[in-house]
């Protein structure tokens, strides 16, 4: 075998995508040689086919359903939604899928970027097969940090394999809204997208096998969301699952476990997603690669270093601890600190927060009061309908929402909070301090909540629990 072109970095870097991007960036900065590899964009899958493109369509959509609301509130208004902006916006906003600007922020530190795709092939070794069919051999002499994300599960169905499906990436690229969207999979990537095409003129159904909605959320969350989707006019079979699909002239047709047969011109595949341990080589350093993430110690280490030998970490989708962009930032400061030495506390993931942003936005943080009781918690629960407070009624038509605090009664604080309604996203702050901090439930008790405002709610949810402590 010809020997391959030698570097002896720092560090290497495997996968670029938010995670990837804010270690390899921050360790460059540091002083520190880094190659970072990466095989398709630096920015990974966020900028370009995930976050950002699809709260695009969310907030052109909110438009749409804002503009419906004014009859009865602010006159006439004449609402012909048009997807041709939508898709112009979506591609501004990932720069044409093109990473200029994001490679030369990590160059501009010192950071040395490889295209290609990079494989553990032993500690401290690290094979890349390059975008320019050269291959390349990585031997770092501090770290290797692994950042590279997950790709959507394509469930084995009779007939889907060699269809023109959809995932998150070709929906974002959509030029136009289709005449109907099927979906499989009630979670955030299946209803955040359902909606958005629903609101231009999609007739859209979405199949989820499960028993709700947003099964990781609070069964009130779900329950709300299933009842505003339907009024919205989106189709949703609970427990069921697609047992077959055909693609001809006229678009698929998906065959149901309960007997339905669903035609629809476009289908989205979005049941969830996951790493390919095997294909990142962990199996060479000894790591199983059968499961569903990477295993990590509370310093996101994979294997320490040792002796002359780099260590190996991981962050982001791939350690499984919530898919989430924020998640990704925050272990990359973990990664970080622990390479470099600079101390810090350890991983804590009591107060991820999380945000859908459907209409109503469904954000929570910490524990549902289920994960809580599971945990042994004696937990004391308070709600309330966002509806029924000042704010819900000078808001008027789009005002659906709850507030639901799960506490625990022995020690006075509280360990989760769900907000769902207008704005969600933005009041979830607020219950994320109070789980991290942990703020005595006396406390927040004296808090002042502005008036009118939706978070106000969470005062009334607050004196419910109360009233179950001693
Ligand atoms: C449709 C959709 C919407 C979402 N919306 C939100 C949201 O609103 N808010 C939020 O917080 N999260 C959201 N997420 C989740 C978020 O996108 C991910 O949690 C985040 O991108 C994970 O970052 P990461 O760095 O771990 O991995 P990724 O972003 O997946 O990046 C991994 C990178 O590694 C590269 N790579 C993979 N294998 C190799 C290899 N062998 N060699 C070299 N490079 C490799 C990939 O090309 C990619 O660039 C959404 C996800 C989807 C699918
Ligand atoms: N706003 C956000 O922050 C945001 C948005 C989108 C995605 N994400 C992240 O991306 C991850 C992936 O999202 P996702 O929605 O693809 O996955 P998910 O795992 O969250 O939801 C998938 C859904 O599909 C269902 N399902 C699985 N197999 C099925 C089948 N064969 N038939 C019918 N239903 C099936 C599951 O029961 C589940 O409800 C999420 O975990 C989330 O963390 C975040």
């Amino acid at each position: 075998m010809p020997r391959l072109p030698t570097d002896r970095p720092d560090v290497v870097v495997i996968g670029m995508g938010p995670g990837g991007e804010a270690a390899a960036g921050r360790l460059a900065d540091a002083g520190l040689d880094v190659v970072a590899v990466e095989a398709e964009l630096v920015g990974g899958e966020c900028p370009y086919w995930a976050c950002i493109p699809t709260k695009a369509m969310v907030r052109s959509a909110e438009l749409v359903a804002e503009g419906h609301r004014i009859p009865g509130m602010a006159g006439t208004a004449m609402v012909e939604p048009d997807w041709r902006p939508v898709a112009r916006r979506v591609r501004a906003l990932t720069a044409d899928w093109d990473d200029t600007a994001a490679v030369e922020r990590f160059t501009a530190l010192g950071g040395r970027l490889l295209r290609g795709r990079g494989r553990l092939t032993g500690p401290g070794e690290v094979a890349v097969e390059g975008s320019d069919g050269d291959g390349h051999l990585l031997q770092p002499t501090t770290a290797v940090v692994l950042a590279t994300g997950t790709s959507p599960v394509i469930p084995d169905i009779p007939g889907l394999a060699g269809t023109p499906y959809w995932t998150n990436r070709e929906a974002v690229r959509a030029g136009a809204a289709p005449d109907s969207l099927l979906v499989i999979g009630g979670g955030p990537v299946g209803l955040e997208i359902a909606q958005s095409f629903a609101r231009f003129g999609t007739i859209v159904t979405v199949v989820e096998h499960g028993g709700g909605l947003l099964g990781r959320e609070e069964p009130e969350s779900s329950e709300l969301l299933l009842r505003a989707l339907t009024e919205q006019g989106v189709g949703v079979y609970l427990n069921t699952s697609v047992v077959g699909v055909e693609h001809g002239a006229d678009g698929f047709t998906v065959r149901c476990d309960r007997g339905e047969r669903l035609r629809a011109e476009r289908l989205l595949v979005a049941v969830g997603r996951r790493p390919d341990l095997e294909a990142l080589g962990l199996g060479s350093v000894g790591v199983p690669t059968t499961g569903r993430s990477v295993p990590v110690d509370e310093r996101l280490r994979v294997v320490p270093a040792s002796g002359d030998r780099p260590g190996i970490w991981a962050l982001g989708d791939l350690t499984g601890h919530g898919l989430f962009t924020h998640v990704a930032v925050y272990e990359a400061d973990l990664v970080c600190r622990s390479i470099l030495g600079s101390g810090g506390p350890p991983a804590d993931y009591r107060a991820i927060p999380r945000v859908t942003f459907t209409d109503p936005e469904i954000a929570s943080v910490g524990r549902t009061e289920a994960q809580a009781r599971a945990a042994g918690v004696r937990v004391a629960v308070g709600g309330t309908d966002l509806a029924a407070s000042g704010r819900g009624a000078v808001h008027g038509p789009g005002t659906v929402g709850l507030v639901k605090l799960v506490a625990d009664a022995d020690r006075g604080v509280l360990v989760g909070a769900t907000i769902a309604g207008p704005q969600a996203g933005e009041a979830i702050g607020a219950l994320t301090v109070a789980v991290q901090a942990e703020v005595p439930l006396r406390a927040l008790e004296t808090t002042v909540w502005a008036f009118p405002t939706f978070h106000r709610t969470i005062g009334t949810a607050l004196a419910e629990v109360l009233r179950q402590l001693p």
